[in-house]
């Protein structure tokens, strides 16, 4: 198992405290303290599963960088604030659902795995907490990065239909309505609609030779 801690005090302490806890299984622990946003590569042998009570002010960019930079992960079991599980589990047409839901869904399948009250930890945080489970499967054909671009367009104005809110990301209005439609999505429609693998499409199809 390799830990990754930001926090100098903890990450020095914690194979301590497994050595003190757990002394049989003190050699399995690398404790590496490091920026898990920044950071670039694990120690050992490629890591199939991630379990992590995250961050929970930058636990979704987190979740993200690993399954990006993990290919091996085939599964991740991480605790977020309650807000945040629901917004990762979030399906499309739902008042939750938004870029963390599209761009998890881009790594895999994403349930909720459970709520834990704030009641069970000390101090007690002013919010409650949700488990989030993901199992990896293959992602939509076509561009990760092109698609994450539509993705976070689309949202940026979620109340405006796609043909509006997608102008800047396509050059005018017009060339939006044109990809819309050659990737078979209704112009009207709004992002909240549309499943990771519509938003692929969409990023796939031909820019318009003229804005
Ligand atoms: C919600 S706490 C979980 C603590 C402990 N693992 C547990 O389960 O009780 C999140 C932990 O992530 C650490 N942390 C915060 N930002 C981080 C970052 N960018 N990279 C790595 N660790 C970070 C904090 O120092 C803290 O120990």
């Amino acid at each position: 198992m390799t830990a990754v801690e930001i926090d100098p005090r903890l990450a020095e302490r914690l194979p301590r405290t497994v050595a003190e806890r757990v002394p049989a299984l003190a050699d399995r622990l690398t404790v590496v303290q490091a920026d898990a946003l920044r950071i670039l590569e694990v120690p050992g042998p490629p890591p199939t599963a991630l379990v992590a009570n995250l961050p929970y002010n930058v636990a979704v960019p987190v979740l993200l960088h690993l399954l990006e930079l993990l290919p091996t992960l085939r599964r991740a079991l991480v605790l977020v604030q309650a807000e945040v599980a629901e917004r990762l589990a979030a399906p499309p047409g739902t008042a939750a659902y938004g870029v963390p839901s599209v761009k998890a869904a881009w790594y895999g399948e994403v349930r909720r795995a459970g709520n834990v009250g704030r009641r069970v930890f000390w101090p007690e945080p002013n919010v409650d907490s949700g488990l989030v489970a993901l199992v990896r499967r293959p992602p939509p054909p076509g561009d990760r990065a092109a698609t994450f671009a539509v993705v976070d367009a689309a949202f940026a104005t979620r109340r405006k239909g796609l043909r509006a809110a997608l102008a800047r990301w396509a050059g005018s209005p017009a060339a939006a309505e044109a990809r819309l439609r050659a990737a078979g999505i209704d112009p009207a429609t709004r992002g909240e609609r549309l499943s990771v693998t519509d938003f692929a499409r969409l990023a796939a199809t031909e820019p318009a030779q003229q804005a």
